[in-house]
């Protein structure tokens, strides 16, 4: 490690040949499961697991809702390793930190990143519950400048210059709107665009209103910097955001978020979710070799 904020590549390497050395698994996609979402990875088959405590280099999450392990396994079939937890800027990680994993994960072969969050809505007509296919994100963070690929470039995982206007894949977010179809479960199936805050705090009205007119469906506080490294290193990036909110709009009424009522409802469709995400991985077009 040269300083506290700069990664070299041989730390990623570092952590990439740890986590082979420990596991026979290995994976083509990986999975970030966001606020609440842990249960994803309880799908997962034969599974390996590791702490993040345990794992050179690695953060540590600090979140309610984020338990802190990696774990590998199969869905139908498929490898796969799956954070249960992320990294925010707000615990006081750079955004280096924040990505770390990513370019873990390209190390280790992943080629499809799924991503997941709990978000508030800013669109009218989305409900809590609903589940956003993300089609497009909006990182205020990046737009003022911080940016998880500031520094000097690493040409090794990708361009200086990254384009980014194609980034949430479009075959994928096709496959899982026919899957919700097949599940019969379009009536809370919505698609449409992320936003980056920073947070810790959640929005004032006057924010949730410039949101709203940025033309923002839904509001949270990680996902963009991962996406942002995924892509840029060349990954495929499928996300969901599960709406456990809605973004307070009005002076006069709406009830004030928190953080456990987020949680709350992340149980409410765990079950769904974790079928969608398990259904998507068993028809990605991936070749699974295994060690
Ligand atoms: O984005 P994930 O990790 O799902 O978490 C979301 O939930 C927390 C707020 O309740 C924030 O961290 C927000 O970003
Ligand atoms: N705002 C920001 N982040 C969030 C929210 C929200 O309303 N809900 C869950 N994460």
């Amino acid at each position: 490690m040269h300083s506290k904020d700069q990664i070299c590549h041989e730390d990623y390497q570092r952590t990439a040949s740890w986590l082979l050395s420990h596991t026979e698994h290995r994976p083509k996609v990986a999975i970030i499961c966001g606020s609440g979402l842990g249960m994803l990875a309880d799908a997962l088959k034969c599974q390996d697991s590791f702490p993040y405590s345990d794992i050179p280099g690695f953060p540590q999450s600090t979140v309610q809702g984020h338990a802190g392990r990696l774990v590998f396994g199969e869905l139908k079939g498929k490898t796969c390793v799956c954070m249960q937890g992320r990294f925010h800027m707000y615990e006081g990680h750079s955004l280096s930190k924040t990505t770390f994993p990513v370019r873990v994960f390209k190390l280790l072969g992943v080629e499809t990143l799924v991503v997941t969050n709990a978000a508030g809505s800013l669109a009218d007509s989305y409900q809590v519950g609903d589940i956003m296919i993300i089609k497009d994100h909006i990182n205020v963070l990046g737009l003022a400048g911080l940016n998880p690929l500031n520094g000097p470039n690493d040409d090794k995982f990708g361009p200086r210059f990254p384009p980014m206007s194609c980034v949430y894949d479009k075959d994928l977010r096709k496959m899982a709107f026919d899957l919700c179809k097949s599940m019969g479960v379009t009536q809370f199936v919505q698609e449409g665009v992320y936003c980056m805050v920073g947070g810790p705090n959640f929005e004032t009205v006057a924010e949730a209103r410039l949101l709203h007119r940025l033309g923002v469906d839904a509001v949270g506080m990680s996902t963009a910097p991962e996406v942002v490294v995924a892509s840029h290193c060349g990954m495929r990036v499928f996300g969901l955001s599960l709406i456990t909110n809605k973004v307070v709009k009005s002076y006069d009424d709406g009830e004030p978020v928190n953080h456990e009522a987020v949680l709350e409802v992340s149980k409410l469709r765990s079950q769904t979710l974790q079928s969608l995400v398990t259904e998507l991985v068993s028809q990605m077009d991936i070749n699974n070799n295994t060690a």
